[in-house]
């Protein structure tokens, strides 16, 4: 007899046989026996080795209730124990830097091809150095009847800071210049940002770091968020466009906050439509499609934004790996539905 028969049969019996109490707890016993023995679904086990302020931004509340009723438990990674100690894990989330963790991840991932490493840790590096991370998208060239895709002229200055007004004149770039620093450890000094008005104010910049020229793009940028397949496009507001004469009025070094880190949202924003309207759809699938091909990484966002004056020239300024994804709405079912894709996938 299947199961299945065995099931109706015990309920068929219940509802034609006169039963008494005793009858009735055997039945009720048989029955949570044999529901007991049938397969239960596999728990999804997700890893995670975030620090504590990327843990309480990211694991909200409605991420984990809605990943449980789904079947997705997540699991803090003890990071005084060996990774191989712990576990069994079916996919590893992280974000922390420093190059013993790499190392100890590298050899995890190597050693258990099973557990899926979200992302590998090569992969990640170059993102987190502003010389490498736009290389991609500039090789990508991407142009087509939607709009053009490119990146900043940047340069990037390793030596003397006396030294960088000359080597700008020789790449010929033209004020102002961002001045990024090079490397993107998840320090606070990492996102410390500035405007040089003139080529003066060079000397006053700390190497090592990246000049990126400024395009002008009215005040409005675009994080397009990624995971896996998915593309979520919100609006936030950004430096304003700088003209020329006030350029002539401005001289100097202005240290910048992260801006485009607040909270504060652009989408409800009485703003031009020219600027504020989102790049057209398939130009960001073509461009995510390649990206996270070229990158190997599923979980990331860049900040996009529209050249001044144009309707479709964009330009890609930076590259976030696994960025605030608690600050997107709707997060928790993207996730959790990447989540269980990537298992679907494997199996
Ligand atoms: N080339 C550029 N032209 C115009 N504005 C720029 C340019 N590069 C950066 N900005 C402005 O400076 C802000 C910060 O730059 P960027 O995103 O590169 O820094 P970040 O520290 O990596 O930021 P995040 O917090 O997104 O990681 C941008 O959001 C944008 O407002
Ligand atoms: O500040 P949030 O948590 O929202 O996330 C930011 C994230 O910080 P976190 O990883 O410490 O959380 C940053 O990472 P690091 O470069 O410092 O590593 C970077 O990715 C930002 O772009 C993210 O902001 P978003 O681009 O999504 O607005
Ligand atoms: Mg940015
Ligand atoms: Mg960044």
């Amino acid at each position: 007899m299947t199961l299945n028969e065995e099931i109706s049969c015990i309920i068929n019996k219940e509802q034609v046989d006169v039963v008494d109490d005793n009858d009735e707890n055997k039945i009720t016993t048989q029955f949570n026996s044999i529901v007991s023995s049938l397969p239960q679904p596999k728990k999804l086990i997700v890893g995670y080795a975030l620090t504590l302020k990327k843990t309480k931004s990211f694991l909200q509340p409605k991420l984990e209730n809605l990943a449980r009723s789904k079947g997705i438990v997540f699991v803090a990674i003890d990071r005084t124990i060996p990774l191989s100690e712990q576990g069994p894990f079916d996919i590893l989330l992280h974000k922390l830097f420093g190059k013993e963790w790499r190392e100890n991840l590298e050899d995890y991932r190597q050693k258990h091809p099973d557990v899926t490493v979200l992302d590998p840790p090569d992969n990640i590096q170059h993102v987190c150095n502003r010389q490498s991370m736009l290389q991609d998208v500039a090789a990508l060239n991407l142009s087509n009847c939607y709009g053009e895709v490119g990146v900043p002229r940047q340069l990037v200055i390793n030596g003397d800071p006396a030294s960088i007004s000359d080597e700008v004149a020789i790449a010929g770039m033209s004020l102002p210049l961002v001045a990024k620093p090079l490397l993107v450890d998840g320090s606070l000094k990492s996102h410390q940002l500035s405007l040089a008005f003139d080529q003066f104010s060079l000397s006053k910049l700390d190497p090592p770091l990246v000049l990126q020229e400024f395009i002008n793009h009215g005040g409005v940028l675009f994080k397009v968020y990624i995971v896996g397949d998915a593309i979520k496009v919100v609006r936030r507001f950004s430096l304003p466009n700088v003209n020329g004469l006030e350029m002539l009025d401005v001289a100097g070094v202005y240290r910048f906050p992260r801006v485009s880190g607040s909270a504060a949202s652009a989408e409800d924003a009485n703003l031009d439509p020219e600027i504020y309207e989102h790049p057209p759809r398939p130009l960001l699938e073509m461009l995510a499609k390649e990206l996270r091909h070229r990158l190997g990484l599923r979980l990331f966002n860049m900040d996009i934004i529209r050249e001044h004056g144009t309707r479709d020239h964009f330009y890609v300024i930076d590259i976030n790996y696994f960025p605030g994804y608690g600050k997107v709405p709707e997060y928790e079912h993207i996730f959790t539905n990447f989540l269980l894709s990537l298992m679907q996938n494997k199996y």
